[in-house]
């Protein structure tokens, strides 16, 4: 039997035993801070040759300069247009509802005009030149291709510049061709910690770039971390995350396979089952038990459910609820048989899947909203990533001769009281009489 831990809100220990099961950082691991920030301070030294030098280590490629890291146009757009009909139809079409989703994202400017005609206002312009870091160690991700260019497009970054391991060589089809209809600019076939140190700092060959954004393992959601200051970050995007919350209607199988989808990502993932009724988390455990074998990823999956899963009994609903916003989880799948009434009552989730016939994985590639999302319970103070990320706010004043009388009173008195002279005298310069 898959050994998922069991825990019941009726246990004694119960808090305890969701704090040591949430309590597991992996980002924050020291042995992973240590190679990151080698790593990282290795990049901003010596460059190329570094990232060089770790790409063929952690990937295992023999490439000679970082020219024979960067994917040209071409090859880009060869990728394109080899794709059999049906892969392309998929990827334009879900490229064309997340272009739409992201569309309603888009922040405008806005100003007004006081009595005296002083203009107050917010400019909102796109940033330069970004980062996209798409995952490749253990499995290909053209989705998150998609869904890190096209929010950067929609709010009209200048430059995109990708970074993407290609483990053993092996350049994925659909990946590129996500790029290139997604007006990547340029493709570096590099990962882990040692592309996010040569976006974050430039070498000779990559740009550096303005904020790095995307999903990573837990050495690129460190890297990231640790660069945050020199360039910006969207969020800790780490090993992914599913809680389901179930009143045990529904199908087990369905509820089997949507822990698996999140699971197969990584050995490091977590998924979870809250459920109010025991019956049903033996059926979910004996669904597990029957499809766990037909799982062509099963070892991944097998490691994450008894290292990091867990089944969680409840008395009632609101148990549920409050579980679910304790652990703030990246994923939060409602599959109950009225769910409606309890979306409002969640606070803290990345995305909520609604009712049982939303499944996590349609979130991931072709719903519509981001499935960059935050996890490792910073859902708390994160949001998904969006065309907001990819644009900044800038302050406008225009103060008129009238408003500068008024406003240059107020700013002199404060002025003084914080006993910054030069700020009160350029202010009352502007005074009258
Ligand atoms: N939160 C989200 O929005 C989201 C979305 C998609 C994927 N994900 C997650 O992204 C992750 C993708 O991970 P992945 O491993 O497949 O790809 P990845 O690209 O994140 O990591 C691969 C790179 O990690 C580095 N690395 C691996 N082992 C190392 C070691 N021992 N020392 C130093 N560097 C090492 C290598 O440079 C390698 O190229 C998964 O955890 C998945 O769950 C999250
Ligand atoms: N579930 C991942 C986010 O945690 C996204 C993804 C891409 N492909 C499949 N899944
Ligand atoms: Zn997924």
């Amino acid at each position: 039997m898959i050994a998922i831990k069991r825990l019941s809100t009726v246990d004694a220990d119960f808090k305890a035993q969701m704090d040591a099961l949430l309590a597991f950082e992996a980002a924050a691991d020291e042995g992973i801070e240590r190679t990151v920030a080698g790593i990282l301070a290795d990049v901003k030294a010596r460059g190329d040759v570094a990232v060089v030098e770790y790409t063929n280590k952690f990937d295992r490629l023999t490439a000679g300069s970082m020219a024979d890291l960067e994917l040209s146009k071409a090859e880009m757009q060869q990728a394109l247009d080899g794709l059999p009909a049906d892969r392309r139809a998929a990827l334009e079409a879900a490229a064309a509802r997340v272009k739409a989703y992201h569309e309603r994202q888009k922040l405008d400017g806005w100003s007004y005009t006081e009595a005296d005609g002083t203009m107050l206002g917010q400019m909102i312009t796109p940033l330069d030149r970004v980062g996209l870091y798409v995952p490749g160690g253990k499995a290909a991700y053209p989705s998150s291709v998609l869904m890190n260019a096209i929010p950067a497009k929609v709010a009209g970054v200048k430059e995109l510049i990708m970074v993407v391991p290609t483990p053993d060589g092996e350049r994925n089809q659909l990946v590129l061709a996500a790029a290139c209809l997604a007006g990547v600019d340029r493709v570096f076939a590099m990962g882990g910690a040692q592309a996010v140190g040569a976006l974050a700092y430039g070498t000779q060959t990559v740009p550096q770039v303005d904020k790095i954004v995307g999903p990573g393992n837990a050495y690129v959601a460190t890297a990231k971390r640790r660069v945050f200051g020199i360039v910006g970050i969207d969020m800790v995007a780490g090993p992914s995350e599913i809680l389901v919350v179930s009143d045990g209607s529904g199908n087990p199988d369905w509820v089997a396979m949507d822990l698996f989808s999140q699971a197969e990502h990584d050995e490091l993932a977590q998924s979870i089952l809250i459920c109010t009724d025991a019956a049903f988390i033996e059926q979910v455990q004996a669904s597990i038990e029957k499809l766990l074998p037909t799982m062509p990823r099963r070892a991944v999956i097998e490691t994450s459910l008894t290292d990091r899963g867990a089944f969680i009994l409840v008395r009632d609903m609101e148990e549920a609820v409050a579980i679910a916003n304790r652990v703030a989880p990246e994923h939060l799948e409602l599959a109950l048989a009225d769910p409606d009434p309890w979306v409002a009552k969640i606070h803290h989730a990345g995305a909520i899947f609604i009712g049982h016939y939303t499944s996590e994985s349609l979130g991931d590639y072709c719903a519509g909203p981001n499935h960059v999302l935050p996890t490792s319970g910073s859902a708390r103070f994160s949001s998904p990533l969006g065309v907001y990320d990819f644009q900044k706010r800038t302050s406008l004043i225009n103060v008129s001769k009238a408003g500068a009388q008024t406003l240059g009173r107020i700013a002199s008195t404060l002025a003084h009281g914080e006993g910054l002279p030069a700020h009160a005298k350029s202010a009352e310069f502007r005074l009258e009489g």
